[in-house]
């Protein structure tokens, strides 16, 4: 895992846009997002008992995966928005960037790559996106069975 200020200079959405500003695991913690480098998934299925996680999927984001969809797909994702719920992300192979806003609305972007979990706060402003490998693969997990596709990220108000 990298975590870093966000550059806001244009460009893809999929390039690093590493402003060189380190942001720290501790950090992150401060605007209540967890991370955690999780090797086997024992772990993970710890954690998930521990938080009361009682539901999981998997989903792959790539064009081999989605067909014509996935660009649509990409920007839908990268479209700031916040879920009423933790979103919880375990990384099973790929990679991709979550972008959080801070307290001073600044970008903060956490690279994840396999065996990364990340648990991002209820309510929190942020976005997703995969990286220029175009491919991710990961479990999402929940609290309660999602009521509507959980992939569908709610709009910001
Ligand atoms: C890597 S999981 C797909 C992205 C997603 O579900 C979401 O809500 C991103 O913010
Ligand atoms: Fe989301």
């Amino acid at each position: 895992m990298k975590a870093y200020f966000y550059d806001n200079l244009p460009g893809d959405q999929r390039l690093p846009h590493d402003s060189g500003r380190e942001v720290t695991v501790s950090d992150l913690e401060k605007v209540g997002v967890l991370y955690f480098r999780i090797p086997e998934l024992e772990g993970v299925n710890a954690l998930a008992s521990e938080r009361g996680y009682k539901n999981r999927d998997e989903i792959t984001i790539s064009p081999e995966k989605m067909g014509a969809i996935y660009e649509t797909k990409v920007k839908q994702f990268f479209d700031e928005h916040l879920h009423e719920d933790e979103e919880i992300r375990y990384i099973r192979d790929g990679a991709g960037y979550f972008d959080v806003r801070n307290e001073g609305d600044e970008w903060i972007r956490i690279k994840l790559v396999k065996d990364d979990l990340i648990i991002l706060p209820a309510g929190i402003y942020h976005r997703f996106t995969t990286d220029d490998t175009d491919y991710i693969q990961a479990m999402r997990l929940f609290k309660e069975e999602p009521q509507v596709d959980a992939s569908q990220p709610h709009r910001r108000a």
